[in-house]
Formats: C-alpha cells, sequence, structure tokens
C-alpha cells in the first residue's frame, strides 16, 4: 500500500480529522494525504462521509479535530483573505452540478470570474467561452439554461465552471452518477483529458467503478470513520477487509475489469 507522505508534493494533507452530527461519528483519526498530479478516486459505503469530507476540506463545514491543509496552508486557521485567496486556486463540482437556475450555460461560468477576477466583460466572456468548448458543450450551448440541457450536459457545464479560474485542484463528487455508460464513459475520458491538458489533481468522489479503473492512479477507502486504505487499484485487491473485498472483487468489479481490459471503460 502506497504510504502517506508529507513531501511538497502533496497537495491536500489531512491529519486527525474528527466530524460529527450531534451523536453520529461521521469522521474518526482521519488521516489522508493526496499527490500533486494524480486523480485520487474516494470510494466507500453510502453515508461513510465521502460528501463531508469534501466539504470539510475545502472549508465548507467545520472539523471538529484535526488539520487540513491545501497546497501548504492551513484551510481554517487563516485569515479571510487569506482563505479567499487559497480557494481560487481550487475548483468545486457539487453532485448536482450545483448550476445557476436563472444563467445561462456561459454565464454560470463567468459567475466565479465575477466575483474572483476585476476584467472587462468582454474579456471574461471570451474566457468562460474558452472553458465551456473546453469541456465539450457545442456552440449552441452557450446560450442555454439548466434546464434546458441534458444531465451529461449539465455536469459538463459544472465541470466548465469549476475550472472557470485555472485552478490547481479540482474536486468533483460523483461526476458520472446518473449517466448513462456510454455518457459515463465520456466524461471520465475528459477528465483525464483536463487533467493531462491543465496539471491537474483531482479528487473524485465516486461510486463509479469504471471511473476507478478508467482514470483514477489511486483510489481511497473510506470506512470504519477513517481512511482505511490507499493504493493503486491492483493494491486494492490485497487487502483483507469484507467491503473492501466485496467492493474490488465482487461482480460488478469484475465486469468492471472486463470493461477496462476489452477498452470500453
Ligand atoms: N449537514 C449535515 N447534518 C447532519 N448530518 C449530515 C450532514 N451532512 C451529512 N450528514 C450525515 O453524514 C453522513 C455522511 O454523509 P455524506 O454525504 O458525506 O456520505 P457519502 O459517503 O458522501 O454518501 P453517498 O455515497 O450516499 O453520497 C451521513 O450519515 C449523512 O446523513
Amino acid at each position: 500500500m502506497s504510504e502517506q507522505t508529507g513531501s511538497e508534493d502533496t497537495v491536500i494533507r489531512v491529519r486527525g480529522l474528527n466530524k460529527r452530527f450531534k451523536d453520529h461519528v461521521v469522521h474518526e483519526g482521519l488521516d489522508l494525504d493526496v499527490r500533486r498530479g494524480e486523480i485520487i478516486g474516494i470510494v466507500g459505503g453510502s453515508g461513510t462521509g465521502k460528501s463531508v469530507l469534501l466539504q470539510q476540506i475545502v472549508g465548507l463545514l467545520k472539523p471538529d479535530a484535526g488539520q487540513i491543509e491545501v497546497l501548504g496552508q492551513s484551510v481554517r486557521d487563516t485569515s479571510d483573505a487569506e482563505y479567499r485567496a487559497l480557494r481560487r486556486r481550487w475548483g468545486v463540482m457539487f453532485q448536482d452540478g450545483a448550476l445557476f437556475s436563472s444563467l445561462t450555460v456561459r454565464q454560470n461560468v463567468e459567475a466565479p470570474m465575477r466575483e474572483q477576477l476585476e476584467i472587462s466583460d468582454a474579456l471574461r466572456e471570451t474566457m468562460a467561452g474558452i472553458k465551456v468548448r473546453m469541456v465539450g458543450l457545442p456552440e449552441n450551448a452557450h446560450g442555454k439554461y439548466p434546464s434546458e440541457l441534458s444531465g451529461g450536459m449539465r455536469k459538463r457545464a459544472g465541470f466548465a465552471r469549476s475550472i472557470a479560474l485555472d485552478p490547481e485542484i479540482v474536486f468533483l463528487d460523483e461526476p458520472t452518477a446518473g449517466l448513462d455508460p456510454i455518457g459515463a464513459a465520456a466524461f471520465d475520458t475528459l477528465i483525464r483529458q483536463l487533467q493531462t491538458a491543465l496539471g491537474l489533481t483531482v479528487f473524485l468522489v465516486t461510486h463509479d467503478l469504471d471511473s476507478l479503473h478508467a482514470i483514477c492512479d489511486r483510489v481511497a477507502v473510506l470506512a470504519e470513520k477513517k481512511v482505511l486504505a490507499v493504493g493503486t487499484m491492483e493494491e486494492m485487491l490485497e487487502i483483507d477487509h469484507p467491503w473492501v473485498k466485496e467492493y474490488f472483487q465482487g461482480p460488478r468489479a469484475r465486469a468492471a475489469v472486463g470493461a477496462a481490459a476489452s477498452g470500453l471503460a
């Protein structure tokens, strides 16, 4: 299994994280390192706290204890100005794309630019248009509202918004959930292509075994309130834990391996 390191290539460092909601303990002593330039898949049973972990890392939820550093800086023990500057260095795509329904696709991508960048309207529109093209949305989608788009297109629009400010890290919360297998595979390809082209680190919360096989460099398994294991897909096969075995060696896992081997994933 890969070791947790403290090297400068660690872009997210979580130590001793505790989080509970009333008497429901979600995380207890959770540690995690994410390395620069990798796509790390965060997996775990429903309710194991994958989204809650993501939200704590990006500063939207407050941990009860523990340290979270992103790009070498504490996410919480920091001034508002420092947090705002740090926040510009990552992008987040929430589960449903979380687009503003009253804004067009391009206006949605412009929204973080409007908030963070002091640039002319024309330049902002041009830059947003580039991002929308980068995620593979056709020209006629730029002026559409979220309700006029398919689920896959909405996800692409959400992805475009997450890279609006040229982030170093993107957090994607179940980006392929709800897509058909072909749409999901196309989205995986898009994630890998943009990760390579832009040098991104990708924190990918997913249930999708095909995505894990197709694009993840490493996988972190959440179970028993912590990160139970981190490593490559091959390394996951060696872990002797009931949930890990069932997940990585069960029938669905075997199907995903078959799909990856035949080039479908
Ligand atoms: N704001 C909140 N208040 C109270 N409980 C919460 C809150 N957010 C999450 N929880 C609880 O924390 C636990 C972890 O939730 P989380 O959404 O992180 O799970 P998950 O691993 O992402 O699940 P899934 O795979 O089903 O999306 C769940 O039991 C959830 O009900």
